[in-house]
């Protein structure tokens, strides 16, 4: 048995992440990357050191050259770093030697493993190819079932969530536009609502 991953991406305000944290999340994310949910290293560090141990601090980075990528998680004051590059294991490597826990990103189509773990990761997101676009994915765009520890993302919103864990059965969820009013504000209501969906702290049981 094992409860589900849960992580809300994209947050820019003390209150998301205290909501974020209070609903029971298991990882807060920030975009450190071009979005329009960016924030500057030094904009995200105060919002870091309000998590808790326990939860994880996500650094999100696409395309960033690796020296960036290490210096503004270090910065921001995250403890996993997310790339969406497309990155080759060797930037895993540097920066799993940094200290960093690892996720790696991809889409259903984009010719990547799916298995978690084949660049040294240590979880695998499965997102739309366009992140953080609130768009979902077919599960008949996969080419093979995914394996290990993947994280569900794309399009989830606190209606859709419990229906696509029950369809994907992913090892945990991600989530940003689905709990925002507009693009890129959030919605502290909707985050907890998404959380309650999913049965935070603990999240859905399933088992694997
Ligand atoms: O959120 C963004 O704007 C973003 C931009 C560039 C790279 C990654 C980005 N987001 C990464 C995430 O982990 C999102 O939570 C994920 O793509 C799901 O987004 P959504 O479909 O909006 O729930």
């Amino acid at each position: 048995m094992h409860n589900l991953y849960v992580k809300v991406c994209g947050l820019r305000k003390p209150a998301e992440v205290e909501a974020a944290v209070a609903g029971g999340a298991s990882a807060v994310g920030f975009i450190l990357t071009t979005s329009p949910r960016r924030l500057a290293a030094a904009e995200a560090r105060p919002l870091t050191a309000l998590v808790p141990p326990g939860v994880a601090k996500v650094a999100v980075f696409r395309g960033e050259p690796l020296e960036e990528v290490r210096r503004a998680a270090a910065e921001a004051g995250a403890d996993t770093v997310q790339l969406h590059g497309g990155e080759a294991p060797e930037a895993f490597a540097a920066l799993r030697a940094d200290g960093f826990r690892l996720i790696r990103a991809t889409s259903p189509r984009s010719g990547d493993p799916l298995a978690t773990g084949a660049y040294g990761e240590d979880m695998l997101i499965i997102d739309s190819p366009r992140p953080g676009s609130g768009e979902r994915w077919s599960p008949e765009s996969l080419p093979e079932p995914p394996r290990g520890s993947w994280i569900l993302s794309g399009g989830l919103s606190p209606d859709n969530v419990v229906d696509a864990v029950a369809a994907l059965r992913p090892w945990g969820v991600d989530v940003s536009s689905g709990v925002e009013s507009s693009r890129g504000v959030k919605d502290v209501g909707l985050i907890e609502k998404f959380l309650a969906a999913v049965g935070a702290p603990g999240g859905l049981d399933r088992t694997r």
